[in-house]
């Protein structure tokens, strides 16, 4: 589905991304992990259109995606959440969905202007289809408080809600479970599952979470100083001298059916 090869990004004289090779299958859940500063941001933002590389290929479905903009690679079907919530925090709950769903309308602006009938029908399909979407992530009854009234984890909630509505065939998750408690957490990780047995996604997920991400990752990427120092299954990961000395600090004792 997403084949990366040798992507490279420098700023100024600073390789953020050096030489970085990813392939991801259709509903895998593969993680994005490194220290702080390794370059994980950097591989989001180029997949997403944010930044050009400076050089290597990305191929999505076959197609070279290099060049394109964000909202041409959001109708590809690759949608994203961000490290700091990025939602239309003075717009309802409901809006920020329908937002998404407009990628997706048929109707033209002199539909919209004269309240057609096909500019009403697709509205109260966007209206119907959004409700049933906030209603799996437990926010139909907060669907007309504003964005900025919901508690944190409810906002990660919502932002993933969101760019699902995109209908993507690949949703990049950037630290979902930054600033959340641990039963937010625990939770956090029950939703990922779902969404990608519901949704049939593939998911790319950068977490600091280690618990997190050994527990539900099909195979994990480590960046260090924007090259892959490894890749492999979760125990792969774990095991392995270079990731402990790079990023984990000391081996990881966790069980992951327990995350
Ligand atoms: N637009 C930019 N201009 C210059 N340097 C940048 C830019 N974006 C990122 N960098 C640099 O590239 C490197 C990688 O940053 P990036 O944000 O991708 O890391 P990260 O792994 O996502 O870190 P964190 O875990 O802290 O979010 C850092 O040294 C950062 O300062």
């Amino acid at each position: 589905m997403l084949s990366v090869k040798n992507l490279t990004m420098e700023f100024g004289g600073l390789k953020a991304v050096d030489n970085f090779s990813l392939d991801i299958g259709e509903t895998q859940v593969i993680g994005l992990i490194g220290p702080n500063g390794a370059g994980k941001t950097t591989v989001f933002n180029m997949l997403t259109g944010v930044y050009k590389p400076t050089s290597g290929s990305l191929e999505y479905n076959g197609n070279n995606i290099i060049g394109m903009k964000p909202y041409e690679i959001t109708k590809n079907k690759i949608a994203r959440t961000f490290q700091n919530i990025r939602l239309f925090s003075n717009l309802s709950v409901i809006d920020n969905v329908k937002v998404s769903y407009g990628y997706r309308v048929k109707y033209n602006i002199l539909d919209s202007i004269f309240k057609s009938g096909r500019y009403m029908r697709e509205e109260n399909e966007i209206e119907k289809k959004s409700l049933e979407l906030l209603k799996t992530f437990s926010l139909d009854d907060k669907a007309y408080d504003k964005a900025k009234n919901l508690s944190y984890g409810e906002q990660r909630r919502l932002e993933i809600a969101r760019a699902l509505a995109a209908s993507p065939e690949l949703l990049l998750l950037d630290e979902p479970a930054a600033g959340m408690n641990p039963q937010e957490t625990i939770e956090l990780t029950e939703l990922i599952r779902w969404i990608r047995k519901e949704f049939k996604v593939s998911i790319l997920l950068i977490e600091h979470d280690i618990k997190l991400i050994m527990g539900i990752c099909d195979r994990i990427a480590v960046l260090d100083y924007g090259k892959k120092i490894a890749e492999g299954t979760p125990q792969e990961i774990k095991d392995n001298p270079k990731v402990i000395e790079a990023y984990l600090g000391e081996p990881y004792e966790g069980n992951e059916a327990d995350a």
